[in-house]
């Protein structure tokens, strides 16, 4: 199939490439010419693992071209996939101004017969709304039909996640382009939900909301562990052996972040407000989250008593491991509540760096290895599960701090650290020093 994407972030330039894969010819087009430029040299603008190899394997084969002209990557397109940002608007609910642009884009430039295919989250109704809008601006007598097909990949592990998903869901009322879209996917043999479009922009709201609801849900079981003397990991790994409750999605730890749970629990909250409605769980969820990420700085203070003066060192700035998305990342609110408590904070990541710069207050200060960030600290934070930070080797590193106090915000350091008299640990959900019954997470690999 002949496909065009609008907007080559993490969801566009991921579906793209695994689209030019399964054997489609694909044309990128963004507004943002650096992206193309960089693109179009071979070279991904973010961190995602495999991305690269893959990209490079379809230039090759000629299956994907980059373009910053729309017209031209509309003009033999079968389908045309817009996947452009839907960022946290000022009112909480999602700015749609780039969809918008984009459908009066389309609207104006095609002059064939399409389908468009929405990937990006957008609040129910947003799908009709836009087929609105392209009809009002279409330049040509061409009929333009409108499916929703969310996305449902996690940054880190956006390629796997696009060949190995629990579903792939379609949209439409329209029976024929329910097919074509069907038959472009056939290649990925994942199941296919068919649904109207309003049950499929409320399947992706859904979904996010409720990962996000088992993970205030395990946070808040971990902070009662830690009153109890039960220990975490071994509540959460007895729960998921249930199957009706599932393993995933029940690591306790500092809360969620990222550029989708936050924004879009938020959205779902908006709706229901609109509409009149109330989701008092998801309220809750989003209150725990909140005060789940300042778990560490309340440890620190009941540790310390006084943070003044305090050098902090922050290990993993990122939002999640395998990614340097710096968006809703938990560190950011971390550095800031350490800042205001008079702390010196300063900050390493093996991966987010040029991101964490940009993000981070620019007191935060910032250094290329974990070794440079912990020397002289007071403290230490372990906030993003990078693989480096688990692995036993990393443990006598902390001994380069002034004190080797070690809060461990995603329970990940190598159980060796309980061994080594000069650290002292402070993880969530167990009590102080004590071990694990059954394996971490860390070392069961990450879910897949
Ligand atoms: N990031 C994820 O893991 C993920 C997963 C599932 C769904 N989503 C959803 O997918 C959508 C995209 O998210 P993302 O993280 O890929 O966004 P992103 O911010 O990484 O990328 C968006 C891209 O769209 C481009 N763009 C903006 N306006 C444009 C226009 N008028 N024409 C062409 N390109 C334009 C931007 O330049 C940018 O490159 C959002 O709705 C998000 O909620 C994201
Ligand atoms: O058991 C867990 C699992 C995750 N997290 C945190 O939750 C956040 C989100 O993690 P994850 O879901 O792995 O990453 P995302 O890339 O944000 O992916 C989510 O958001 C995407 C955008 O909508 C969806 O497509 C994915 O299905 C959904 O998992 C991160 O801060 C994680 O640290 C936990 O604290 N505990």
């Amino acid at each position: 199939m002949r496909i065009a994407i609008v907007g080559t972030g993490y969801v566009g330039l991921v579906t793209g490439v695994c689209l030019a894969k399964i054997g489609h010819q694909v044309t990128c087009v963004d507004v943002d010419e650096d992206k193309i430029a960089q693109l179009s040299s071979g070279e991904v603008p973010f961190y995602e693992p495999g991305l690269g190899e893959m990209l490079d394997q379809q230039r090759k084969e000629k299956r994907i071209a980059f373009t910053v002209n729309p017209g031209a990557a509309f003009a033999n397109a079968e389908a045309i996939f817009i996947a452009v940002g839907t960022p946290q608007g000022i009112d909480g609910m999602p700015d749609l101004q780039a969809l918008i642009t984009v459908a009066q884009t389309i609207g104006r430039n095609v002059q064939h017969d399409v389908i468009v295919v929405i990937k990006s989250t957008v609040p129910i109704g947003t799908n009709t709304f836009l087929s609105q809008i392209i009809a009002e601006h279409l330049a040509h007598p061409v009929s333009v039909r409108v499916a929703s097909n969310p996305e449902f990949l996690r940054e880190g592990s956006a390629v796997y996640d696009t060949f190995h998903g629990d579903r792939i869901v379609i949209g439409t009322d329209d029976a024929e382009v329910a097919e074509m879209l069907a038959a472009m996917y056939e290649p990925l043999h994942i199941p296919i939900l068919h649904t109207d479009i309003r049950s499929a922009e409320m399947i992706k709201y859904a979904s996010n909301a409720f990962l996000a609801t088992k993970i205030s849900f395990i946070n808040e079981i971990a902070n009662l562990c830690e009153s109890l003397g039960a220990t975490i990991e071994d509540v959460a790994r007895g729960m998921g052996m249930d199957q009706r409750i599932g393993e995933k999605f029940l690591r306790a730890g500092i809360g969620y972040g990222g550029s989708c749970f936050p924004k879009d629990v938020k959205a779902l909250l908006g709706m229901a407000e609109l509409s009149g409605d109330q989701l008092q769980i998801l309220q809750a969820v989003e209150r725990v989250n909140r005060k789940q990420q300042m778990r560490l700085v309340e440890k620190a203070v009941s540790r310390f008593g006084d943070l003044r003066g305090k050098r902090m060192a922050l290990l993993g700035l990122s939002f999640k491991p395998d990614t340097d998305d710096m968006r809703e990342a938990p560190s950011l609110g971390i550095a800031a509540a350490l800042l205001e408590h008079g702390a010196q904070v300063v900050g390493y990541d093996p991966v987010s760096m040029n991101n964490a710069r940009t993000y981070l207050p620019a007191q935060v200060e910032l250094f290329e290895s974990a070794e440079q960030a912990l020397a002289g600290a007071d403290a230490a934070f372990v906030l993003t599960e990078w693989q480096e930070f688990t692995l036993p080797a990393f443990v006598p590193k902390l001994r380069a701090m002034r004190e080797a106090i070690v809060f461990d915000g995603r329970n990940c350091l190598h159980d060796s650290v309980l061994e080594d008299d000069a650290v002292e640990y402070h993880p969530i959900g167990r009590q102080l020093g004590k071990k694990l019954v059954t394996t971490s997470f860390h070392e069961k690999g990450r879910e897949r």
